[in-house]
């Protein structure tokens, strides 16, 4: 049990002759009263146990007696022996130690003791199902398995918890659970037997000091009782009206509660019938909260867990012990449409508030936030809000009350602040960086985050284009890029982006015609450009890279060097086998998914390059979208399509001409369909926007 109380007010000695109220430096360092803590603790042994003791593991010495003949009915809750004992079986199982073995994992693997690791012979340290090893899960259960496999013994070590028995493979029937859970004998307890007070003056002045009134008091029934000369708090818990359980509180902050009664909620009788249902961390939270006008309100028995459980499934009602409070009032909960989490606003607070939420269904569940208390500090409960900043506010607290977040669901609330940035335009480039040619600039711009699929015939110019494209983005932006551009030798890909950035040829030779070659100091500049601008995606073995791969090494590079694009140049260079249940078109719209995920996630802008299928009885005309080979995903999944193609025929018109076909643009901030014209500088390989804007006339 984890209770976390910090209320900053002074701290207070009880003792039943006077109340004595001291500076919080002096109680913590210098108590007049040195024994008071033993003292409370040795008293609390009357009550801090939840179970009775039994005597299994008591530390006796190890008897050299033979060992006992356990009960045939499977439990023994409290064996008189010293040290957990391999029991002797008389039987023709003793020839069968595995099967026995099995057969006792299973009894114990039913009353929630995991056995997988377990070896016979040996004392193994295992979560113990009944407490789940308090907060800090510890390995508190010893269980012990007989050498043949056909009896164990348990116990857990935790005080609070204490569960221990014994049990055998072949005795009694195999509905292990109902035999072997120790019998808990939930105590029927009154306040009289507990010796339970009214508060004395001194109490409730120190309640007062945490604006909890006599009145509220007085309707929780808030008791005190006596320990020697020591006096604590009392919070009794009822349900219907009785008395159920009963929490102490002492000076040190120290809880505890009865033995043996049952875990329900403190104020469970003001919750019923409530359409509206407020949880919180403790009773004085509770008690604060009726202060604000909130009666139906309770608070957890056992305060908040260290962090949210790993484990995602919950687990079956009757082994959910940490929330058998949550449990035992199901129904009311059933009953509320709303549930305010007001848990402490610290992480296991908030751990508390994941938990009761995921078993009380989020999708009814709120949750409040705790209001400055300073300017560097958050009110972390209801108790403290009341103290710090009224009840008013704490009524506003809850009135204001959001909605628990539900993984995958959101609001656009959520995203106020991106929307804002988008809006005002801080991000920068989210309506698109130009490509650098101002015939395109209605047509394409390039975003952050978008999928842009370029087709075209063979040899259309398709990664000239890209590149060209690339080299603008850099010198506009300052964009680098990854390539994964398998087609390409890596020395002929450094020319032609050498040549569109230094606007020279690399060499004279064939086609460099008279125009003056790059020199070796830019040569030497442009390939620290180079270094710098483009990461390499490259599989340099046999075999094709799939696109994990390829988006895996694209986001160390997106990591690594802040790349802001990447070109995948062609698909077909791609591993692309897949399951033979998969169809090619489930497989393109996967892919296509992984690409665009990873596209937004990183901010990167993706160029995916696809051939169209062969293209029968062709005529010289830019090829379709739709005529992409594989799947019409490539222009259903995509931001943006574009086709590049240009005229081969010297008595169409210019051979230079090449038509970038926009034909499809998804996000209209970004651009629009329609076509530009773009010379090709056959030198260079850079592009500029031509004047005549009409395609050449193909024959037909
Ligand atoms: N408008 C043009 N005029 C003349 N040659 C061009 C033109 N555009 C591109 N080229 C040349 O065509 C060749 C192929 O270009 P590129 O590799 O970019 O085409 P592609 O469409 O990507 O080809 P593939 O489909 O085979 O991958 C290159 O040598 C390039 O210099």
């Amino acid at each position: 049990m984890r209770l976390r109380y910090s209320h900053t007010l002074r701290p207070l000695l009880f003792t039943s002759s006077k109340l004595t109220t001291m500076t919080t430096q002096t109680f913590f360092h210098s108590s007049p009263f040195p024994n008071l803590k033993n003292t409370l603790f040795s008293q609390r042994h009357r009550f801090p146990c939840h179970r009775p003791f039994f005597t299994v593991f008591c530390s006796k010495p190890i008897s050299r007696n033979p060992p006992l003949p356990l009960r045939t009915n499977g439990y023994h809750g409290a064996s008189q022996a010293s040290i957990p004992r391999p029991v002797q079986l008389e039987s023709p199982v003793e020839k069968n130690m595995e099967l026995q073995l099995n057969i006792l994992k299973k009894k114990l693997e039913a009353i929630g003791v995991e056995t997988e690791m377990c070896e016979p012979g040996q004392y193994n340290h295992l979560l113990c199902p009944e407490c789940l090893g308090g907060d800090q899960e510890e390995r508190s259960l010893s269980l012990y398995i007989a050498p043949d496999g056909g009896s164990a013994a348990w116990n857990c070590f935790r005080g609070k918890c204490g569960w221990k028995g014994s049990t055998q493979a072949f005795a009694g029937s195999n509905s292990a659970r109902t035999q072997l859970a120790p019998v808990k004998k939930i105590r029927k307890i009154t306040e009289e037997e507990l010796e339970l007070e009214p508060l004395c003056d001194e109490l409730v002045t120190y309640f007062s000091e945490r604006l909890i009134s006599k009145q509220t008091l007085e309707r929780n029934g808030v008791k005190q009782r006596k320990y020697d000369d020591q006096i604590v708090i009392a919070f009794p818990y009822h349900q219907n009206g009785g008395l159920i359980s009963c929490k102490y509180r002492d000076i040190n902050k120290m809880f505890w509660q009865e033995a043996n009664t049952e875990k329900i909620f403190y104020g469970l009788d003001d919750i019923v019938g409530h359409n509206d249902i407020i949880i919180v961390e403790g009773e004085m939270d509770k008690l604060a909260m009726e202060e604000a006008g909130f009666f139906n309100c309770v608070s957890v028995p056992d305060g908040a867990p260290p962090s949210v459980s790993s484990k995602e499934e919950l687990p079956p009602q009757d082994k959910d012990k940490k929330y058998q409070y949550l449990w035992n009032c199901k129904d009311e909960l059933k009953k509320a449409t709303r549930v305010i989490l007001a848990t402490d606003g610290d992480p296991p607070g908030q751990a508390l508030a994941e938990e009761l939420a995921r078993r009380i269904g989020k999708e009814k569940c709120w949750r409040v936030r705790w209001p400055r208390k300073s300017r560097s500090d958050n009110c972390k409960d209801a108790n403290e809000v009341l103290m710090y900043l009224g009840p008013d506010a704490l009524k506003e607290v809850i009135e204001n009350a959001e909605l628990y977040p539900i993984r995958g669901l959101f609001n656009f609330r959520d995203y106020f602040d991106e929307i804002d940035a988008y809006y005002h335009r801080t991000l920068g480039y989210d309506i698109g960086i130009s490509t650098g040619w101002n015939n395109l600039n209605d047509l394409y711009n390039v975003v952050p985050g978008e999928l842009t699929i370029v087709t075209g015939v063979p040899n259309s110019g398709k990664s000239e284009w890209i590149d060209a494209l690339l080299c603008n983005l850099n010198e506009i932006a300052g964009w680098k890029f990854a390539l994964c551009s398998m087609e390409n030798k890596v020395r002929e890909h450094a020319r032609k982006l050498l040549e569109k950035h230094l606007k020279k040829p690399f060499f004279n030779e064939r086609y460099g015609e008279s125009v003056e070659r790059m020199s070796v100091e830019e040569f030497e500049q442009g390939k620290l450009w180079l270094s710098d601008t483009f990461s390499l995606i490259r599989c340099e073995d046999n075999s094709l890279p799939n696109i994990s791969w390829v988006l895996d090494l694209a986001k160390a590079a997106v990591l690594r060097h802040g790349v802001r694009g990447l070109v995948i140049d062609p698909y077909n260079e791609l591993d692309h086998q897949r399951p033979p249940n998969q169809t090619e078109t489930e497989y393109v719209s996967q892919m296509l998914t992984l690409i665009k995920r990873f596209a937004q996630h990183h901010g990167c802008h993706v160029w995916f390059v696809a051939h169209p299928r062969q293209l029968h009885n062709w005529v010289g005309d830019p090829p379709n979208l739709y005529d992409i080979s594989g799947s019409a995903h490539f222009i259903n999944k995509c931001d943006n399509g574009i086709v590049i193609h240009r005229n081969r025929d010297p008595e169409s018109g210019p051979i230079d001409q090449v038509q970038v076909c926009v034909r499809k643009v998804r996000n209209k901030v970004a651009g629009t369909i329609g076509e530009a014209m773009l010379l090709y500088n056959r030198v260079t390989g850079e592009y500029t926007p031509s004047d005549n804007n009409r395609p050449a006339d193909r024959k037909r």
